[in-house]
């Protein structure tokens, strides 16, 4: 079967451009419809030039370097032992193993001074293990060592063919190999060099190592575990010794291929036949990687490094030119499954049918104020009325209160606000229109062309090749706390990068595709879920992408759960009219639950009031809340496995310029005044924003990808992270005379603690905090850090501490939810720009940590 390299050789011989521009896709070299012939046969020549003497390409880097590491070590190990010879030997090895990489042309001085080395260095402990060892282990040794030119012979081959990934495989068995014939040698009893006192810890200390290496650093090709209890045990200097090694390594002449390659990976097989397999590709494995692992199929299809799913592979000529021949005539089926950026609002586009007279825009249609008035009635007589002035509105007709100005006013506002939003609507459907986005039923059709260029695809109306794309909103939801909508995606025509660069167009760019200005994801969220190719060949990869909406996983993690339209609009409209009429009652609120600092009430300060059963208005809209956020706590509680009681609830108002300082909602008992200790604590916090515009005031929250359940644990307190574990504070850690000492713990299966017990009059507690008796927020975070065993005190990081954390900004908008855990999210709001910011919000309590019978 032919390689790749002999494809790129054939076409280089033709003058067939179109040949030539196959071939340079198929190595990954970019080009543009301007790219000259003479231009492409220059790409082509020197990519053939790079491959034909690259045995080592740098992707391979993580698994050789890993292998490679054994070498370090036996010449460590062997120096230790006194053994010099050897240690020279393995570190002139290692060299030369990196020159190969580094510069592997053919005929170079490099390579030339490589073999000669090795085979020097080959010499020289033949001749040593000859001399030293006995027969039964010079057997052995001279087995290995004739395994580990086999490992070189077949590496250098493989790598030839242009199979890459195989022939690193076989490199990282020299290495492997190889030490094991050397650890031989070295540990012969009978040796000179070795004094009788260094032998012992030398054999121990050397298979140690050589076993740690395999231990600690994890294979790369390992399955990872669903959902790691903590970080790998990767020495933190070990992983910078070998980031800053491979980097060291990295080529320089030429630019790594596109997006990392792992080995191994044997995708499963969706279908298999005389004439075709498909494979349901995992993300990160480029058309090399697959190519390496079937080498005599051919490509029926491209998809991207980073994308996953259906990938057929024609197993003959025949079948490779039925199934080219199927996707030119468009008879071949492929649906995708992306996560997008932001939530896909189909009425924001325009009704294909409508798109042409868009180009002028018609009258926008909105409600006269009557309209409102009566929807206004119809809510009071549903939820009944319970004040007097829901009675009035009962008994007043629109023909009487039309004629009273201040009645009429709230109900001409919202008139007005309807029309503004009708017109803005009617905006966004004109410019949809001009862009080629329409909706069709309940699709959303992008039709524009693409052009290239050599970077990515962007899209130009007239130019370009026409791509016609139709996406489904299949769910609406959150990832990583943002809003998200996942499609489903037809592609009539198969451009390069169609969807990535229509949904951009669209307004709506992936998840994790930086080049596209999606946001970031641990992958590309872009499956090909379903083919149907040609011969009635069909395969179904499935749908591994998925919105995180479940509440309490995101609150759980540490996260911002975000639901838009959580209220009903006209419910959340009510709510606002309430808050607004009551604003005589409203009091002056900078952040509250902070023992020390100072509150800082000022101008720019919220205004917030207290909801409890006394306060008046309408009453009926906050009990139709209430018995929302009921059927809310009540599920929210059963998930996190918290018992949540409804106690404090809230208006607030925020004018512009008003902003709410970066706190925390609750915080461990330890570090309140006295007199704030409740027997309940805030455990979930709530929001409900009532803004109908734009105001500005985004909640802005700064949180951290955690690995376990944050928060609490066992009813003590967060109050730092180790990575991404969380440290808890328990403060009832049984001390000698049954006094009640302080610890932090993280929750490894069982607890571990991370410091020593210390007291509230202990010296090293003393020590940490310095003289002061009342601690701010940074002092007592500072001073419990200090507490932490030494040697992790360089992961520690206070629950407050917002380096490294992710932020979440959410946008105060009518109806929308927002629920966070009290204890573990920091967050401040940003200033209101202008009108009024009003939101209800509160915390759901669940009781403090009851002290133990003992204490
Ligand atoms: O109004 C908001 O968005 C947040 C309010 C808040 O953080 C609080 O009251 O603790
Ligand atoms: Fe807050």
């Amino acid at each position: 079967m032919d390689s790749l390299q002999d494809e790129v050789k054939a076409a280089l011989r033709s003058t067939d451009r179109l040949k030539l521009r196959a071939s340079s896709d198929r190595c990954g070299i970019s080009t543009t419809t301007k790219t000259s012939t003479a231009q492409l046969r220059r790409n082509l020549q020197q990519w053939l030039d790079d491959v034909d003497g690259l045995v080592l390409p740098p992707r391979c880097s993580a698994v050789i370097l890993r292998r490679a590491f054994t070498t370090v070590l036996c010449s460590s190990v062997a120096l230790v032992c006194a053994r010099r010879d050897y240690a020279v030997i393995s570190v002139g090895t290692l060299s030369t193993s990196i020159l190969y990489w580094r510069k592997p042309r053919r005929g170079s001085v490099e390579r030339q001074f490589d073999r000669l080395w090795v085979l020097l260095s080959f010499l020289y402990q033949g001749r040593s293990a000859c001399r030293e060892l006995g027969a039964g282990r010079l057997a052995t040794y001279w087995a290995l060592a004739l395994i580990t030119l086999g490992c070189y012979a077949r590496a250098r081959r493989l790598g030839a063919a242009g199979s890459l990934d195989a022939s690193a495989r076989w490199h990282s068995g020299i290495h492997l190999v190889g030490n094991v014939a050397n650890a031989i040698l070295y540990a012969d009893p009978g040796l000179d060099a070795i004094d009788a006192w260094s032998r012992f810890p030398f054999l121990v200390a050397y298979w140690a190592v050589v076993a740690a290496t395999y231990v600690i650093v994890v294979p790369e090709d390992a399955p990872a575990p669903k959902r790691p209890k903590r970080a790998p045990r990767r020495s933190p200097r070990l992983a910078a010794a070998m980031a800053g090694l491979a980097h060291a390594l990295a080529p320089t002449a030429r630019a790594p291929p596109r997006g990392p390659t792992r080995l191994v990976v044997r995708p499963r097989e969706l279908h298999r036949c005389d004439s075709y397999v498909v494979i349901d590709k995992p993300p990160s494995l480029s058309m090399d990687g697959v190519q390496a692992l079937y080498p005599e199929a051919k490509f029926c299809h491209q998809l991207d490094a980073a994308t996953s799913g259906c990938l057929a592979l024609a197993l003959s000529r025949p079948a490779a030119r039925r199934a080219h021949d199927a996707f030119r005539a468009r008879n071949v089926r492929k649906t995708y499954v992306a996560i997008v950026d932001g939530v896909i609002d189909l009425d924001a586009f325009p009704a294909r049918d409508a798109a042409p007279c868009l180009l002028e825009p018609p009258a926008p249609v909105s409600l006269p104020a009557y309209a409102f008035y009566e929807g206004e009635q119809k809510r009071v007589r549903t939820y009944g009325a319970a004040t007097p002035p829901d009675e009035f509105l009962l008994a007043t007709p629109w023909s009487v209160a039309k004629r009273n100005a201040t009645l009429r006013a709230p109900f001409d506002a919202q008139a007005a606000e309807a029309a503004a939003r009708a017109r803005e609507l009617h905006e966004e459907q004109r410019v949809a229109a001009s862009l080629g986005i329409y909706r069709r039923g309940a699709e959303l059709v992008v039709d524009v062309p693409l052009t290239d260029d050599p970077e990515r695809f962007v899209v130009g109306v007239g130019t370009g090749k026409r791509a016609v794309s139709v996406f489904r909103v299949f769910a609406t939801g959150h990832l990583h706390g943002k809003p998200a909508t996942k499609v489903e995606v037809d592609l009539l025509t198969g451009r390069r990068h169609q969807i990535r660069a229509h949904l951009k167009h669209a307004g709506h760019p992936i998840f994790g595709d930086a080049t596209y200005g999606g946001s970031t994801a641990p992958r590309l969220m872009l499956h090909a879920r379903r083919l149907d190719l040609v011969d009635g060949v069909a395969a179904d990869a499935g749908d591994p992408l998925e919105l995180d909406d479940n509440a309490a996983d995101v609150i759980r993690s540490g996260g911002v759960y975000v639901e838009e339209s959580w209220l009903p609009r006209d419910l959340a409209l009510a709510l606002r009219t309430d808050a607004l009429a009551l604003r005589e009652l409203f009091e002056r609120s900078g952040v509250t639950n902070e023992a020390a600092r100072p509150k800082l009430f000022g101008d720019e300060d919220r205004e917030t009031l207290t909801l409890t059963k006394r306060v008046g208005g309408d009453r009926a809209a906050r009990a139709e809340l209430d018995r929302r956020l009921d059927v809310l706590r009540v599920a929210l509680g059963e998930e996190l496995g918290r018992r949540l009681s409804a106690d404090e609830q809230y208006y607030s108002v925020h004018g512009p310029g008003a902003y709410l300082g970066l706190h925390m909602d609750e915080r461990h008992e330890a570090f309140k005044a006295e007199g704030f200790a409740e027997t309940s604590r805030r455990s979930v916090s709530w929001l409900v924003y009532l803004n109908e515009k734009p105001v500005g005031g985004e909640l802005r929250s700064y949180c951290r990808e955690s690995a376990g359940a944050c928060g609490a644990d066992e009813g003590n307190l967060q109050v730092g992270w180790l990575g991404a574990e969380p440290v808890f504070l328990d403060a009832y850690v049984r001390g000698a005379d049954d006094e009640a000492l302080y610890g932090l713990y993280i929750r490894d299966g069982a607890r571990r603690y991370v410091s020593e017990p210390f007291g509230a009059d202990s010296a090293s507690w003393r020590a940490a905090r310095g003289d002061r008796e009342d601690l701010d927020a940074d002092a007592f975070h500072g001073a419990l850090g200090r507490m932490v065993d030494a040697e992790l005190r360089s992961a520690y990081t206070s629950v407050e501490d917002r380096d490294g954390s992710r932020i979440i900004d959410v946008a105060p908008t009518l109806g929308t939810l927002v629920l966070f855990d009290s204890a573990a999210s920091v967050h401040e709001v940003l200033p209101t720009l202008e009108g009024r910011r009003v939101a209800v919000a509160g915390w759901f309590h669940e009781a403090c940590r009851e002290a133990p019978d003992w204490y």
